[in-house]
């Protein structure tokens, strides 16, 4: 790495006392960037709030000049790489080796690989586009950032979506200098390793609710056979056997009646595993054998299952605030008055009938509030506010003390009976399969 590597390359801000741009002090570090299509232009932009004196190469500059800041400098390719360190390349993998003829210029600078690939791309080539881009220009220095920043989250600023920028590579100088423009840029950077990791990163952009897909499916799958069951009981039944015409309960009644048995069945299975988890160790004797994959997923999943259960219970919650105003409703109780004048009958009022409502209410909400409890602590922003015992003190009661006054070589139980979220804590610091897994090692 060159020895301008060494300079701080956080500069002022370019920001004067009436809030207005500024042009950039000639101290201000210089960054380079190729190609100046919308993350170029994003880029830009946030680098220049940020400091930086910014150099753009393009292929024809003068059509787009006119879409970067003005203290930006639009420039032809060739000349936007001369003077920069740390050049960021903002064009697509496949036009990566029609920036060959710059790998002169390029030798001993840093290339930061901004590129997300295609989710076919990335089946396709088992080389992350980093590597590859490294392998083109084998005399400059790699590293991948930003790919999960968006262009739009770059240009709002980090007060909006995720902060953390991954960051690899394999040189430990570039990576740090590349970490403090992510700072500078107020972003938090989160060293993941070595270009090898790229494929990873690169991979984070694509995924879409890794861990939700079995319990959304194991939620839809409990509704489907409940409603199926409230349906032929509530509608089929009086009607084969009586007549009556009660299918107007379809989208109200019996989805209200499925969604509690839906929300009960998914908060056993949140507890469930962490039972069977204690079960096996105490049957096993030890906590140094791994769990079978089929319990470790389970375990892994249970936030999510628990989170189901909460949205299944709230919409519960809604749809018993609306039962009064259906018709249906209105015509029963119009219907029950009429019954009670010709029955001659001025005061209906049956004790028992209001206790079991009022307490059944009371419940209810007390039941709702409790899971609204459970599942705000279980998001990560409140979850790591809390200290390992305040969380398992909300979230569950522990079945590990008494686990452990019986069996002192049971300690890791804890970790895999506590309640909704396989979260890391001070005393866990890996998730719950993680950590069974780490054990089983030691
Ligand atoms: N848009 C986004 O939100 C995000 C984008 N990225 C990544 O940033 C990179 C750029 O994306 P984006 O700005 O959206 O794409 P655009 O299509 O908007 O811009 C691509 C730019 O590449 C330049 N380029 C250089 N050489 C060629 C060539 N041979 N053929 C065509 N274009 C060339 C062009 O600039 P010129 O004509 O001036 O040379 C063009 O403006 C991609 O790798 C993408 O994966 C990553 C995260 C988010
Ligand atoms: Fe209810």
């Amino acid at each position: 790495m060159s020895g301008e590597m060494e300079k701080p390359l956080i500069g002022r801000r370019l920001v004067d006392s009436n809030g207005s741009l500024v042009e950039a002090p000639s101290e201000a570090p210089k960054v380079g960037i190729l190609g100046s299509g919308d993350f170029a232009r994003s880029l830009a932009t946030r680098l220049v709030d940020s400091g930086f004196n910014v150099v753009v190469g393009s292929r024809n500059p003068k059509r787009t000049a006119g879409l970067f800041p003005s203290v930006a400098q639009v420039t032809f390719q060739v000349d936007a790489v001369s003077s920069p360190e740390v050049i960021f390349v903002a064009v697509f993998r496949e036009h990566y080796s029609s920036l060959c003829g710059l790998s002169h210029q390029l030798a001993g600078k840093i290339l930061v690989d901004v590129s997300n690939p295609t989710e076919q791309e990335h089946l396709q080539h088992r080389e992350s586009n980093a590597e590859y881009l490294a392998s083109l220009f084998p005399t400059s220095t790699v590293v991948k950032a930003f790919n999960v920043i968006s262009a739009w989250a770059l240009q709002a600023g980090p007060r909006d979506g995720n902060r953390q920028v991954p960051i690899c590579g394999d040189q430990p100088e570039a990576k740090r200098a590349v970490s403090e423009m992510v700072h500078a840029m107020g972003f938090m950077p989160v060293d993941v390793g070595s270009l090898a990791s790229a494929r990873e990163v690169e991979a984070i952009p694509l995924r879409l609710l890794p861990g939700w897909k079995v319990p959304t499916l194991l939620a839809l799958g409990l509704f489907v056979c409940f409603y199926a069951y409230n349906f032929i009981r509530d509608v089929l039944q009086p009607y084969v056997q009586e007549s009556q015409n009660k299918f107007y309960k379809l989208p109200v009644s019996v989805v209200n009646t499925t969604l509690p048995c839906v929300a009960y069945v998914l908060l056993s299975l949140v507890y469930l595993p962490g039972v069977l988890a204690a079960a096996l160790q105490l049957r096993r004797g030890t906590k140094y054998r791994r769990f079978p994959d089929w319990l470790d997923h389970w375990l892994q999943h249970r936030k999510q299952i628990g989170l189901l259960s909460f949205f299944c219970a709230a919409l519960h919650a809604l749809y018993s605030f609306c039962l009064p105003l259906t018709r249906s409703h209105r015509y029963d109780l119009v219907n029950l008055a009429v019954k009670q004048v010709l029955a001659n009958k001025s005061h209906l009022w049956v004790e028992e009938e209001v206790w079991r409502m009022e307490i059944y209410l009371s419940m209810g909400v007390l039941a709702l509030g409790t899971l609204s409890l459970l599942a705000v602590t279980s998001l990560p922003s409140i979850a790591n506010s809390l200290n390992w015992r305040e969380f398992s003190f909300v979230q569950a009661v522990e079945p590990a003390d008494w686990v452990q006054s019986q069996d002192t070589h049971l300690p890791s139980l804890r970790h895999q009976t506590s309640f909704l979220a396989p979260r890391a804590s001070a005393c866990s610091p890996a998730p719950v399969s993680t950590l069974c897994h780490m054990e089983d090692v030691s």
